[in-house]
């Protein structure tokens, strides 16, 4: 679990983070969504200590991160699993050696324990054709998988993940929230996704933080998301037509999940 406790966070005199309380619930996704410019990267850098808030508390299961010594924070970073955009691959290691990263840098694995160890995560996001390919031989999916595949490999407590579908096409894009649902339920982990996929918050959304201006505006499942009364946060949320209409029917046939309608793609791409 991960609680904010009152983050605020100025760059020079601008306040760009205005005070956010919320938790984040082990064994769930939790997705912030927001306009752009509303403080979500800085939000999510501020959680995995990139940037060094102006005040306010975040903890990880207890614990202060801002009061940890050097070595504590490495240890937490060893608990972490992160899948950034573009998946920020090593172009010149192959798709085992890109997931085998993390063991080298945070373990004392043997090479075989390493190699098995890739290979259990491999096989996880079904890569297993793949394992000899460099990044520029697969497809954004693809990439997409090995990057998640390198999270997990350390068994990680916390998964960040800032917009795991930009640049994914709606079919993978789908492919992309199931695998991250599933392993947040496999692993237990504390998942925390940066999104502007209205898909994913429909489909994954266990929790949703709406941040506006730096403040928390709203917070809820993806199905109290449907009757939601905080304008703004509909406004961002039903902004494109198709949406308005789903909402529409929803409030007409008093329906409150989504989980019945949409239909999910065959998983192995
Ligand atoms: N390092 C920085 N120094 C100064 N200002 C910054 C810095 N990083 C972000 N900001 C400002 O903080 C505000 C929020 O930016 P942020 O990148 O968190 O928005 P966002 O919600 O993630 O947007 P997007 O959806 O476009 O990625 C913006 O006004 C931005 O200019």
């Amino acid at each position: 679990m991960i609680e904010v406790k009152d983050l605020k966070k100025k760059f020079d005199e601008v306040e760009v983070l205005k005070g956010i309380s919320t938790t984040f619930e082990t064994g769930k996704v939790n997705l912030i969504i927001g306009q752009s410019g509303s403080g979500k990267t800085v939000f999510l850098k501020s959680l995995l200590n990139v940037y060094q808030p102006t005040s306010g508390e975040i903890l990880f299961d207890g614990k202060d991160i801002n009061k940890m010594s050097r070595d504590q924070k490495q240890s937490l970073r060893a608990e972490i699993g992160t899948v950034f955009q573009g998946s920020a691959l090593f172009d010149s290691m192959t798709v085992e050696e890109n997931i085998t990263f993390p063991l080298d840098m945070f373990t004392n694995l043997t090479f075989r324990e390493k190699k098995r160890r890739a290979f259990e995560v491999i096989g996880r996001v079904h890569l297993e054709k793949a394992n000899r390919k460099y990044p520029s031989e697969i497809s954004g999916g693809m990439q997409k998988r090995v990057a998640i595949a390198r999270a997990i490999v350390n068994n990680p407590k916390y998964l960040f993940c800032d917009e795991p579908n930009s640049g994914l096409d709606p079919y993978t894009s789908n492919i992309i929230d199931d695998l991250l649902l599933e392993i947040t339920k496999e692993y237990n982990t504390t998942t925390i996704i940066n999104s502007h996929d209205m898909n994913s918050v429909m489909t994954i959304g266990e929790k949703i933080v709406y941040l506006r201006l730096g403040i928390k505006e709203w917070e809820g499942d993806k199905d109290i998301l449907i009757n939601a009364g905080n304008k703004n946060l509909i406004d961002f949320v039903y902004s494109s037509e198709l949406f308005k209409e789903l909402r529409e029917y929803f409030m007409k046939t008093n329906k409150t999940s989504i989980d019945n309608i949409i239909t999910k793609p065959h998983k192995n791409e």
